[in-house]
């Protein structure tokens, strides 16, 4: 992103903000409460224009898309929600095979194959796959949403405070998880979260949104250095202390 000016009216959220994600990397967007990081996201998911600035998705400018590169695009990416945002209606392993009915030629069994082995990619047993989302945990729904964001063999993933509602031992599994999804699959992760934990267990680099700007971009350790107010904020407090000082998984790639 490049000099992203947003306005809702004259409510100015964002005045200028340059972000850079690098492939491969865990990045992470952070701020207090209506800094604009829902909608930095939605911007770059192609739900939502900025006023000003350019916005680059894996090479594509989306300021002028047409339709069919927006298509090409969506397909390169997947996006988990906050609220996972599975249908109701569906077992999880159709609500995971559904973007491949949607975008793949693949017959019954080979939907069915694929997303079998998103299911067990992302640890969950393949019994779940004929459960209906209201059956299944939090933890749990998060995981299959997480798969159905995989299914087809994303580049990039979007996160949308990944780890809001579960308990610390779901939360937990979930940092190890895209540690592992990482290295299996190379993929490149943005994510909004304001899970200390999680940030400083798998975040690569953060940046620090406050005032309509990014104030700080750099890995938890050297944020944790920087004497501006807004960054502080982040590392204050017995939370911030008790996540900072948490034992690291081993298996942290960098
Ligand atoms: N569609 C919209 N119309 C008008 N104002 C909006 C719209 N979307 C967001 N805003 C405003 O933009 C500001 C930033 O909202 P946004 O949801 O991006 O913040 P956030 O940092 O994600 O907040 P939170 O951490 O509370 O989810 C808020 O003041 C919000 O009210």
């Amino acid at each position: 992103m490049q000099g992203v000016v947003t306005r809702f009216g004259s409510h100015v959220v964002h005045q200028g903000v340059d972000l850079e994600v690098r492939r491969g990397e865990i990045f992470a967007v952070i701020g207090g409460s209506g800094t604009g990081k829902s909608t930095l996201l939605r911007e770059m998911i192609l739900l939502h224009t900025p006023n000003e600035g350019s916005v680059r998705v894996l090479g594509t400018d989306l300021a002028h898309i047409t339709a069919a590169a927006a298509l090409a695009l969506r397909q390169r990416f997947g996006v988990l929600f906050q609220q996972g945002g599975l249908f109701g209606s569906l077992t999880v392993l159709e609500n995971i095979g559904l973007p491949l009915r949607e975008h793949r030629r693949l017959s019954d069994a080979e939907v069915d194959a694929i997303a079998m082995s998103k299911l067990l990619a992302v640890g969950l047993q393949a019994e779940v796959g004929q459960q209906l989302p209201s059956e299944i945990s939090g933890g749990m729904l998060k995981r299959a949403a997480l798969a159905r964001a995989l299914a087809l063999e994303p580049e990039l993933l979007f996160l949308d405070e990944p780890t809001a509602g579960l308990d610390p031992h779901s939360a937990a599994g979930l940092d190890a998880l895209l540690l592992n999804l990482r290295a299996e699959f190379g993929l490149s992760v943005v994510m909004i979260t304001h899970d200390l934990d999680l940030l400083w267990q798998v975040a690569d680099r953060v940046a620090v949104l406050a005032d309509g700007t990014v104030q700080g971009v750099d890995s938890m350790e050297a944020l944790a250095q920087v004497d501006k107010p807004a960054v502080r904020a982040f590392f204050e407090g017995p939370r911030a202390h008790a996540a900072q000082t948490r034992e690291k998984p081993p298996s942290k790639p960098k």
